[in-house]
Parts: C-alpha cells; sequence; structure tokens
C-alpha cells in the first residue's frame, strides 16, 4: 500500500491498545498539529485509524481572582474587619471597617455588595453588622478560587463555578480534544509495509515552466475532512431580504420613495386625515424631537387645505372630525411611526412635483414604533410602504397585487380582514400563515385613500396603498419565530450567519 508522506508518519506513531491525542502524534512526527489533524481523519476514512473526539471545559482564573487568591476575597476581608472591630455584637460605623480592612476603590464596592448577597451580615445607614454565626473558613467561593488556583478545579462545585462566573472571576472555555487509535486493518497495513507516496500539495509556477507537473503525482483532496470553521462578514439576511423585495416591486413597475427619518407630525398624521386626538397621537405613543423640537415652515395652501378637511370635511356632504386643530401641534418633529409620511410627501407634489395617473411607489424604510418588545415586535421596523395611483381602482387591484407579490417569496396563504384607519375606505388588514408555529401572524395594513386625504393634497384620481412589515414577511420566508433573533441587541448569530434568503 502507498500512501502520502504524513498519513505513513501518523500511522507510524498511533497505536493500536492506547489512544494519543493529535497534538502528542504532532510532536512524535514532527507535523503541524493541523497537517497531522487532517491526515488523520484521512486515515480514519479510509479505515486504518480510529478519531475519537471529546470535549473538555477549562477553568482559568481572571486576574483579578488572581489577586483574590493572594489577598482574599473582598467581602471576607470586610467580615474579618467588621468581626475585628465587634460588629458580631453590635453594628458598628462602615467608615471604620473599611478603613481597617485596607479595602480601597472597586474593591469596597464589591466588598459591600457580595458582603450581604452571601448573608454575612447587614448594612444599614452607614452602619454594618457581622452575622456572628457565618463561617468565612466554610465560604464556597473562597474554597472554589483555591482549589482552581492549585489546578484541583474539578473539585470545585458546580454552583460555586457558577458565581465565579457571574463574578467575571473565571473563563471556562471548552476545547475538543481528538485523539486517534490503530484499527486492525491499520494494524495488517502497517505490518504487510506501507510505502510513503512522493506526491505534491500544490503546483508551482516552476512547475509549470518545467513541465515537471506532469510528471508528478497529487495528493487528493479530501472535500469533506474536518477543517476550521471560518466565518466572514456576509450581509444581514434581513438586508437581503429587504434587497430582494425591491428587485420584485421594481420588477412589478414600482419607483422608490425616499425621505427623511425625522418628519413633521404634518407629514405623518395631519395630511392623512389623522385627527389630531388620535390614540396614536399622543405624547407617549410618538418619540418626539427634543431639539429642534419643531419645523419653521410648511406649505402654506397645503396646510390650509388640510385644516379645513380635518374640521369640515371634503365636499358638499363633508363631515370634519369637530375637534382642535392646531398648527404648533402640525410643525412638531417627531421619528416617524410609518413611511406613510413618504406616501403624502410625494402625494402632495412636495417630493417631485405633481404626478399624473398612473403611477406607482414603493419604499423599504424603518419606522418607529413605541411598542411593548416581544417575539413580534420591536422598537423599529422596515415597513415596505407602496401605492398605486390610477383612474379607476377596487379592492380586487388591491388583493391581486398582494397575492402577486407574495407569491414571490412562496407565501400564499394570505387572509384579508376587514380593519379601520382614519385614511383609508375600505381598509384590510392582512394575515399569512407562519410556516413553524401554523398561526396566522398580521403582516400589513392597507387600503383605498379617503377623499378626506386625497382631495387636500390635490389628487383627483384613486390611489390605493399598504405598509407592511418586512420582519414579518422575514418570518414567513424563513420561519424565524422571534424577531429578536434577527435584529436588536439579543440576535441569534449562529441564525444570521446560517441563514439564506433564496427565492
Ligand atoms: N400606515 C399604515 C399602513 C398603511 C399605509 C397606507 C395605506 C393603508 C395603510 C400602518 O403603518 O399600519
Amino acid at each position: 500500500m502507498k500512501l502520502p508522506q504524513a498519513q505513513v508518519a501518523v500511522l507510524e506513531a498511533a497505536s493500536a491498545d492506547e489512544q494519543r491525542t493529535i497534538d502528542r502524534i504532532a510532536e512524535a512526527t514532527d507535523l503541524k498539529p493541523e497537517t497531522a489533524t487532517r491526515a488523520a481523519f484521512e486515515l480514519d476514512d479510509a479505515g486504518l485509524l480510529e478519531v475519537t473526539e471529546r470535549t473538555t471545559s477549562d477553568v482559568e482564573l481572571t486576574e483579578e481572582a488572581e489577586r483574590y487568591v493572594e489577598a482574599g476575597l473582598p467581602e471576607l476581608r470586610l467580615y474579618e474587619a467588621a468581626v475585628e472591630a465587634g460588629a458580631d455584637e453590635e453594628p458598628v460605623g462602615m467608615g471604620q471597617v473599611i478603613g481597617a480592612s485596607g479595602l480601597e476603590g472597586d474593591a469596597v464596592d464589591i466588598a459591600l455588595s457580595n458582603y450581604a448577597r452571601k448573608g454575612y451580615g447587614e448594612i444599614d445607614s452607614g452602619e454594618i453588622a457581622a452575622d456572628p454565626e457565618a463561617d468565612p473558613d466554610a465560604d464556597d467561593e473562597a474554597t472554589a478560587l483555591d482549589a482552581l488556583a492549585e489546578g484541583a478545579g474539578a473539585y470545585a462545585r458546580e454552583t460555586a463555578l457558577e458565581d465565579l462566573d457571574n463574578r467575571g472571576l473565571i473563563e471556562q472555555t471548552e476545547t475538543v480534544i481528538r485523539s486517534v487509535t490503530l484499527t486492525d486493518d491499520g494494524v495488517t497495513e502497517l505490518m504487510a509495509g506501507i510505502e510513503t507516496a512522493e506526491t505534491v500539495g500544490q503546483v508551482t509556477s516552476e512547475m509549470l515552466t518545467s513541465g515537471e507537473w506532469a510528471e508528478v503525482e497529487f495528493a487528493e483532496y479530501n472535500v469533506e475532512a474536518d477543517a476550521e470553521r471560518v466565518v466572514p462578514g456576509r450581509k444581514h439576511a434581513l438586508r437581503e431580504m429587504a434587497e430582494r423585495v425591491t428587485d420584485v416591486l421594481v420588477g412589478m413597475g414600482f419607483q422608490e420613495m425616499q425621505g427623511p427619518h425625522v418628519d413633521a407630525d404634518f407629514w405623518i398624521n395631519d395630511c392623512l386625515f389623522m385627527p389630531q386626538d388620535h390614540p396614536a397621537r399622543n405624547h407617549w405613543d410618538r418619540f418626539a424631537l427634543e431639539s429642534p423640537e419643531a419645523i419653521d415652515e410648511l406649505p402654506e395652501d397645503l396646510v390650509e387645505r388640510v385644516e379645513s378637511a380635518h374640521r369640515e370635511g371634503v365636499g358638499p356632504d363633508g363631515e370634519g372630525y369637530h375637534s382642535p386643530w392646531d398648527l404648533d401641534f402640525a410643525k412638531a418633529l417627531a421619528l416617524r411611526g410609518h413611511t406613510t409620511s413618504l406616501t403624502a410627501r410625494h402625494l402632495s407634489g412636495e417630493a417631485m412635483g405633481d404626478l399624473e395617473p398612473p403611477q406607482r411607489f414603493f419604499s423599504i424604510e424603518k419606522a418607529y414604533r413605541n411598542d411593548t418588545l416581544d417575539a413580534t415586535h420591536l422598537l423599529e421596523f422596515f415597513q415596505i410602504e407602496g401605492w398605486v395611483m390610477a383612474e379607476d381602482l377596487s379592492v380586487r387591484d388591491l388583493m391581486g397585487t398582494f397575492t402577486e407579490f407574495y407569491e414571490q417569496f412562496g407565501i400564499t396563504d394570505i387572509e384579508f380582514k376587514p380593519h379601520y384607519n382614519p385614511y383609508t375606505e375600505p381598509s384590510f388588514e392582512l394575515f399569512g400563515r407562519h410556516p413553524e408555529t401554523g398561526e396566522m401572524i398580521e403582516i400589513g395594513n392597507s387600503g383605498l385613500f379617503r377623499p378626506e386625504m386625497l382631495e387636500p393634497l390635490g389628487v383627483d384620481c384613486d390611489v390605493m396603498a399598504w405598509g407592511l412589515a418586512l420582519e414579518r414577511l422575514f418570518m414567513l420566508a424563513t420561519g424565524a419565530e422571534d424577531i429578536r433573533d434577527v435584529h436588536g441587541t439579543l440576535v441569534d448569530l449562529e441564525f444570521l450567519r446560517e441563514e439564506e434568503v433564496t427565492y
């Protein structure tokens, strides 16, 4: 039998009746550990060697812990000083005890918080008491620290290790240790004698020019061998989803809108015929701006028409809200709670001048809401805003557009539920079935804009519009169950590394 040099070396260094670690094999053969590992796995594949793996956890003391091993845990030093000062009989002034303990700086706070936590005594209004029953010699954490310092960590209590870990006094790491043993086949082949195959690992430019490449034997690649995992940077899965949605909407004839994240309430709400006393407009739900608090100018004519729609409605039988409408309120700045502010800016002509039907616009931008955080809500989300302006639009156009859109992502189980928005009539909420939980989850809101909104903006044809949540689409398309795994501070990195957006 002929084998590459590294494999021969590993085979010869292995034993049939004793497990030897790869590190030991590497040392004995003078091979790099990764070369020895690769050879070992190749031999394992060939049935000549068996590779076994076990995981060990290793505990190391941090620098802070090393100091405590020398000087004692701060809370124990505090206890000693307290007992010395007679605090086991009656409470003693804190300053006196701390002074006597020799503790300084951060160590004082550390001592105080752990003292109370571990029941060494009460600390109350500047006085410290020491529990006469407490036994610092039996302190679990101190015992575990000493054991670790002496290399006898195996004897440390699990709970004590947990406490030390929480205090940042130890670092626990896991390592995989691989060992090899010869198999019967390996022994047989070794006894029969194994030749070293002169193989070449890499083609060089010299080999190419000399023509030697045609003569040599190349080492085979084992593409299934265990290799170190490389985790390079990648585009965030949600960003990939947004780009995919952009492609789909552009393919459906939509143009992209742009506009400010911080905007006047006028564009976010008033232009949408949202009454100023609407619950969503109270100070609790808005992320108001402190500085600047408000915009200076708004288009005067438009303000007049919007105000009049709010007060009196539009048309001969118009009904307004009969509630106050205040210009200062309209000028106040806030983070937009939906991207329908961009729609309002575009429909009014403010963004791109007056638009003639037909028109189709969209945006995939952040919107901000003071929601309670849970599996489906964060304080911000990406809204897929869209609208179509045309002479004659109906609910069927709206539904058809959604069906076509969601189909592109393999989502066919969607439902429409009648809804209410001050700015659309009729209005529909959209639901889609979650592939993992089987539940119908809300994925968007939509409708046909009311004349009370369109007339002041100067639009005299139909406009249908919607706001869909990119995150919800992502959940339906990928099966993700908790949005906090995807963005925010608690993301599931493993999920983000592995998840592919492929449609
Ligand atoms: N602004 C709505 C979405 C929507 C946009 C346009 C028309 C109808 C509904 C929301 O945030 O829920």
